[in-house]
């Protein structure tokens, strides 16, 4: 600890209020761009893309949307299935069942369907049917809970025929595969899941299923804007799509405009370590083991944007091995005090390494701001590595790095490491300090007009240390 922590303590003490990353929004205010909306009095909701994945049966509908999630796994995704939306039957309609057309459009009830999709499309979460093709019912008791997200597919046999559903679409894929796989494939999936027997499997496809692929479907194929010939065996044609949803999704435009922000490589573990530590219900000591855990990749990601020199070396087998050295002119400063949590990852990473802190600390109401610091003494010789979990307004940090650049700290010696970062704060400390690189594990969708990071984490300082009691 720094010789003068108590008045940093005392001062630390007094500040436990929550933790914004930012305490005045003129410099946020003036930031705009064209490509992001950054008012924080309107927190907009983004509209979710909206994907229409149609085709006849057992085409390979289902698997190529599993794909494009697969693919997709940095973004927010959710799969609604038509399927979920079938009506279950009457007692006096099971007795008939066979006589039951369920690839006619009535079979679906597309009211609730587009009730679901404009919900989930205005940012609210909903509870989808859970459909029974055994028993032709819903489950009575137990929904599917789907939570607004960056990208919505509709899927299913007939997504295409309403003018209102097609309204809401994007884009729009229609699976071609041929009939004969496709009723191969629907032979063994329906006796094999769906408790079927061959002959009412053929009877039905007969009877129903082909009349109305060539009734409802087929004719549907007109409004797609991409049609995937083989489904699921079609790679081109899937990763030609995912590419464009990554265009159109533009939540990596912010890397695009400021090349200094690297959001590291998202992989389902990192998901799943922020579906932790942003769940409200976690307790405080998984909290803390997920958090650490992600820091620790934020940390080991940053130390690789720090420059290196060549270093030759031979290994046991007498041979040589030309290699990097580390650099040896850094240090941590944390913008305490949520910044403090990612000292100690820092420590693991690099052995004895100095640690400063700043503090910057609201004096009254009339704007004014306090700045302590203890920073080492040489830190003008050193990389920086400046530590805050969460990047919100940014003006916080822009202060910080004022500092740190007065201490003589070339700004393209500091890297800025975050667990999460919002668009503004980024906005806001980019453009100010072009040549800082920043460097996070997931970049958030706004701040509200709390200015919060949304939907961000609570108060991580608080979180992490215990006192959010
Ligand atoms: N390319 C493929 N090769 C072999 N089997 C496949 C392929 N695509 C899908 N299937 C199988 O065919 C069946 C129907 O596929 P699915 O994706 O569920 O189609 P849909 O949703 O259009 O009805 C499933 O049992 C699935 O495992
Ligand atoms: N109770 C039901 C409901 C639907 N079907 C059949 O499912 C097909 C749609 O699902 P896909 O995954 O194949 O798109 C449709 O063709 C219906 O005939 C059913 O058999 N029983
Ligand atoms: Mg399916």
């Amino acid at each position: 600890m720094p010789e003068d922590s108590t008045a940093i303590d005392y001062v630390m003490e007094k500040s436990t209020g929550p933790h914004f990353s930012g305490l005045r929004m003129d410099n946020l205010l003036s930031s705009s761009s064209p490509t992001l909306s950054l008012s924080p009095t309107s927190p907009a909701h983004k509209q979710p893309f909206v994907i229409g994945v149609s085709g006849g049966t057992a085409s390979g509908k289902t698997t190529v949307c599993d794909m494009i999630i697969q693919q997709l796994h940095d973004h927010r995704v959710v799969l609604v299935n038509q399927d979920s939306f079938y009506r279950g039957l009457t007692l006096e309609e099971l007795k008939h069942v066979h006589e039951y057309n369920f690839d006619h459009p009535d079979a679906f009830d597309t009211e609730q369907l587009l009730e679901c999709a404009e919900k989930l499309m205005s940012g609210q979460s909903v509870q989808v049917p859970i459909y029974d093709f055994k028993t032709h019912q819903r489950c009575t008791d137990s929904f599917r809970l789907v939570n607004a997200s960056d990208v919505i597919i509709l899927e299913g046999i007939l997504v295409f025929h309403d003018q209102r559903v097609r309204n809401l679409m994007n884009m729009k894929i229609f699976v071609d595969t041929d009939a004969d796989v496709r009723l191969a494939r629907r032979i063994r999936r329906d006796t094999v899941e769906r408790g079927r027997d061959l002959n009412s499997v053929l009877e039905q496809y007969a009877k129903f299923v082909k009349p109305a692929f060539d009734d409802f479907v087929l004719p549907s194929k007109k409004y797609a804007d991409v049609i995937i010939p083989r489904g699921g065996d079609n790679h081109v044609a899937i990763d030609l799509i995912v590419q464009h949803l990554r265009t159109k999704l533009g939540q990596h435009d912010l890397c695009k405009i400021y090349p200094n922000v690297y959001v590291i490589q998202s992989t389902f573990q990192i998901r799943g370590m922020h579906t932790l530590i942003r769940d409200r219900d976690i307790s405080k000591h998984d909290f803390v083991f997920y958090s650490d855990r992600l820091i620790r990749l934020v940390v080991e990601h940053g130390l690789g944007h720090l420059p290196f020199t060549e270093k030759q070396i031979v290994t046991p087998t007498g041979s040589a091995y030309t290699g990097v050295d580390f650099c040896k002119k850094l240090c941590g400063v944390s913008i305490v005090r949520s910044g403090e949590s990612m000292e100690n990852a820092l420590r693991a990473c690099c052995k004895g390494i100095k640690i400063g802190k700043i503090l910057i600390h609201r004096d009254g109401d009339n704007g004014k701001q306090l700045i302590y610091e203890k920073l080492p003494k040489d830190i003008s010789e050193r990389h920086v590595l400046l530590l805050d979990p969460v990047l919100a307004t940014g003006n916080s940090a822009n202060q910080a790095i004022e500092l740190l650049i007065q201490k003589g700290v070339p700004e393209s010696h500091i890297i800025f490491l975050n667990l999460i970062s919002a668009p503004e704060g980024i906005h806001c400390v980019s453009k100010r300090f072009p040549s800082l690189k920043i460097v996070t594990s997931e970049i958030d969708e706004s701040l509200n007009e709390e200015y919060r990071v949304i939907p961000g984490l609570g108060e991580f300082g608080d979180r992490y240390f215990g006192t959010d009691d």
